[in-house]
């Protein structure tokens, strides 16, 4: 055996949702900031997130993340987060995996019964409360960057949809949130195909006919994913409701996503159903919940925002000393239509 790249990754899911931590192997990634680390890798390492993520070693519903110091003295650490099809300012579920990582396997050190991180993401600093117990993280409470609505009940045209109408919300991605009961979903896990075919022509049509730019920050992706809601309920005084996020090419987050539950947030402010404080139990199709508040408010430019917070749990599955053989044919790894629905 010999490779000619060795990658140590730390294999996890948080409430589901893959996210597989690289904590070794990458070398120097240039860039004073995670934003300006994020862009080379895209730019001049793309190799990495094809290797980790594309098969034969990886799949279309995994993530991963690449843990690297960072250059912010508030921070512990940093990492750049990679996704099927891109690399997102920031992600709920691969947040609360690189902290479980960090801490779980020695590389930032543990105290119980909590441990407060800050982590430099490339969408800013996220605090995460950790609470852990015999060595455990057995909750991840992370304090996103601010959520903020772009447009409100905007209508779009989407073909064999007619009129639709979406919210555009950013909360770490930036979002097309859709009502799932005016296009006759339950968010039932049986419905899960057609909910990624609904929901990937909405996020073509949003990207088409909403153009969003993020304030101050010409690089920030714009819309590129599409939350479909399920109605908010309100049982015993406690905010209830269930989502699913599709995330390209065209697969159910198997999380209640965090930056969703953040963009969620932002727009139930901004339709005055959500007061700050107030506790949301956003459910994923899995069935799987995060606990999410808005801690604050703030602003992004001009548009009002809230500081949401989203707390889940992650698991270790498994250590993976990750290797590519040079005479291994797939290189750059491979998509086939079948789960990748096109080819990258
Ligand atoms: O939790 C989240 O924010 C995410 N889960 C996978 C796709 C999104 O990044």
């Amino acid at each position: 055996m010999r490779f000619r790249k060795t990658l140590s990754v730390v294999d996890c899911h948080a409430e589901g949702e893959v996210g597989k931590v690289v904590v070794g192997g990458v070398g120097q990634v240039p860039g004073q900031t995670m934003f300006d680390k994020k862009l080379y890798l895209e730019a001049h390492m793309d190799d990495i997130r094809k290797m980790v993520l594309f098969e034969p070693r990886g799949a279309a519903w995994h993530n991963a993340n690449i843990i690297l110091p960072s250059n912010n003295p508030e921070a512990a650490m940093g990492y750049v987060i990679l996704e099927s099809t891109e690399y997102p300012a920031m992600s709920g579920s691969n947040t609360m995996c690189v902290a479980t990582v960090l801490l779980e396997t020695g590389i930032l050190p543990m105290q119980e019964p909590v441990t407060q991180l800050t982590l430099e993401s490339p969408a800013g600093l996220i605090r995460v409360h950790c609470e852990c117990k015999d060595g455990k993280v057995t909750s991840v409470k992370l304090v996103n960057q601010p959520a903020f609505c772009y447009h409100l009940d905007a209508k779009i045209e989407v073909e064999g949809l007619g009129t639709v109408n979406v919210d555009i919300a950013y909360g770490g991605m930036t979002f097309a949130v859709v009502d799932g009961t005016s296009l006759g979903f339950d968010i039932a896990p049986s419905e899960a195909r057609q909910l990624c075919e609904v929901g990937e022509k909405i996020k073509a049509a949003a990207a088409e006919q909403l153009p969003v730019a993020y304030p101050g920050n010409p690089d920030m992706p714009g819309i590129t994913i599409t939350e479909i809601t399920a109605p908010l309920r309100r049982e015993n005084g406690q905010l209830i409701a269930r989502n699913t996020c599709i995330v390209s090419p065209g697969r159910c987050d198997r999380s209640p996503c965090g930056t969703g539950s953040s963009a969620r947030l932002a727009v139930l402010h901004a339709k005055g159903q959500i007061r700050p404080g107030e506790v949301l139990h956003h459910h994923s199709i899995t069935g799987s919940r995060f606990i999410c508040s808005i801690e604050g408010l703030a602003k992004v430019g001009d548009y009002p925002a809230v500081i949401p917070s989203v707390a889940g749990q992650a698991w270790i599955t498994g250590l993976n000393q990750m290797g590519m053989d040079p005479t291994d044919p797939y290189p750059n790894g491979f998509t086939l239509t079948d789960t990748w629905l096109r080819e990258f």
